[in-house]
């Protein structure tokens, strides 16, 4: 098997670096004879798809992302589509995308997976915006006040880990953001509302760890669409501590819808985040792609990481 790392060195405050050179002594050591094994390092923004692009060109079985969801979601765009596996090492801040799949969080224990593990096929999502490309997501998509969150977060120093940025980027938005008039339709139903957020989640956890979408399966062909509707402030800091337990099921206020399409208009133009970064802007579409992407995970582990599956004998 052909292995290819793509790794962004800055990724978690630059944990990735320390990261990276405990897995490349893991490869040195690594017996088995059939895996070769290259890496490249990402140089900035943008990098991680043009090194996944051309990997997946030449021909590697496996690419695998080393940092954080920024990285992973690069690594899907350079690769969707082209038949190589994708892993994950998880040397980010929130890596909410290996919570999300049941990747451990142990950097080396998911480099071991990412050598010697078997892929199985999961969904992925597409966001078409009316103007401006349209990009593949693997864990969450969103509008609204979590986007505005994340370009708050993402202006932030990465210095205090992820959820002090997420609860500070989150209060300094509480300041002005207010719930936008929208239509969504859904599977070609049409609703109107005031919305706080909308997240399109195919994992669970996004942000650090909060479960946005608590039901979602990453493999079930379908997005799980959470609508959060007319919150005010002190309505959203009552509800945010919350979400780390999923507690937002049972509020009035919030949604669920399991769906395949998803296209989103709102009155004023509202940025669009994909794995935490700001990639758009409404209106836009989602587009569910069951089973689309290969990717390597422990198999029938992990609350919230798929179906549950019958160890593979080994
Ligand atoms: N060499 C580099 N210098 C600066 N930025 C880079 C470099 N390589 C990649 N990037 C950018 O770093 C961003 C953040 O990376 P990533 O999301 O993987 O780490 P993180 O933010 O620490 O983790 P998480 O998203 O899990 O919280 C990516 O969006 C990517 O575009």
């Amino acid at each position: 098997m052909r292995v290819y790392f793509v790794v962004n060195p800055t990724a978690g405050r630059g944990r990735a670096n320390a990261v990276w050179k405990r897995i490349v002594a893991l490869l040195q050591s690594h017996r088995e004879n059939d895996v070769e094994w290259e890496a490249a390092l990402t140089d900035g923004p943008g990098a991680a798809t043009r090194l996944a692009a051309r990997a997946a060109e030449r021909g590697y079985d496996r690419i695998v992302g080393v940092g954080g969801d920024g990285t992973l979601s690069e690594v899907l765009n350079g690769m969707a589509g082209s038949g190589a596996e994708i892993a994950a090492v998880p040397a980010g801040t929130g890596n909410d995308y290996c919570r999300s799949a049941g990747i451990p969080l142990d950097p080396m224990a998911a480099g071991r997976l990412a050598l010697s593990g078997t892929a199985v096929p999961v969904d992925i999502g597409e966001m078409i915006p009316r103007s401006g490309r349209p990009r593949f997501f693997l864990n969450v998509a969103g509008i609204g006040f979590d986007a505005e969150v994340a370009r708050a977060v993402n202006r932030m120093p990465k210095r205090f880990g992820s959820t002090v940025p997420y609860v500070l980027g989150a209060l300094r938005t509480l300041a002005w953001y207010r719930p936008v008039p929208m239509a969504l339709h859904v599977d070609g139903r049409t609703l109107e509302r005031r919305v706080l957020l909308a997240a399109v989640g195919l994992g669970r956890y996004y942000a650090g760890g909060m479960m946005i979408t608590p039901d979602a399966v990453l493999d079930d062909g379908v997005f799980d669409l959470c609508v959060a509707g007319d919150i005010g402030p002190m309505g959203v800091v009552r509800l945010l501590p919350g979400i780390y337990r999923g507690r937002h099921r049972s509020d009035p206020r919030v949604e669920f819808f399991r769906c395949r399409e998803i296209a989103l208009e709102s009155t004023r133009p509202l940025a669009i985040h994909a794995e935490g970064e700001v990639v758009g802007e409404l209106p836009a579409r989602f587009r569910i792609h069951p089973s689309r992407l290969l990717l390597v995970r422990e198999e029938g582990v992990a609350p919230g990481a798929g179906s549950a599956r019958v160890p593979a004998a080994r």
